[in-house]
């Protein structure tokens, strides 16, 4: 199932810096490694805001839960995600749209 997640982050300002940096580096490594499992599919940054798009392909809404609620920065996160599915129109097959 592919799912279109958009993430704003919002540290507040007088969190410890050190601690911040590392919940940053955490972050990072848990998605490339969800990166390098096909999970997470795509990362764009939205220009000028401190927020991305994320497109993820997982077994079902509830993994998708699990997965968003164990980011290091979820405590500091809106997320809004969209359910996808293959449009009538598209050339691919959904295989190749993932
Ligand atoms: O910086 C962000 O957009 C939040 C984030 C999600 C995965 C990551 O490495 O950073």
């Amino acid at each position: 199932m592919l799912f279109h997640v958009h993430m704003t982050v919002d540290i507040p300002l007088d969190l410890d810096k050190a601690y911040v940096e590392n919940l940053k580096a955490k972050e990072k490594a848990l998605s490339q490694e969800l990166q390098q499992q096909g999970k997470w599919t795509h990362i764009w940054r939205i220009v000028g805001q401190y927020a991305n798009i994320s497109i993820f392909n997982v077994d079902s809404a509830g993994e998708l839960h699990d997965i968003l609620m164990s980011l290091p920065l979820y405590p500091f996160m809106q997320v809004e995600v969209t359910a996808l599915c293959q449009h009538y129109s598209s050339v691919k097959n959904e295989e190749e749209a993932h």
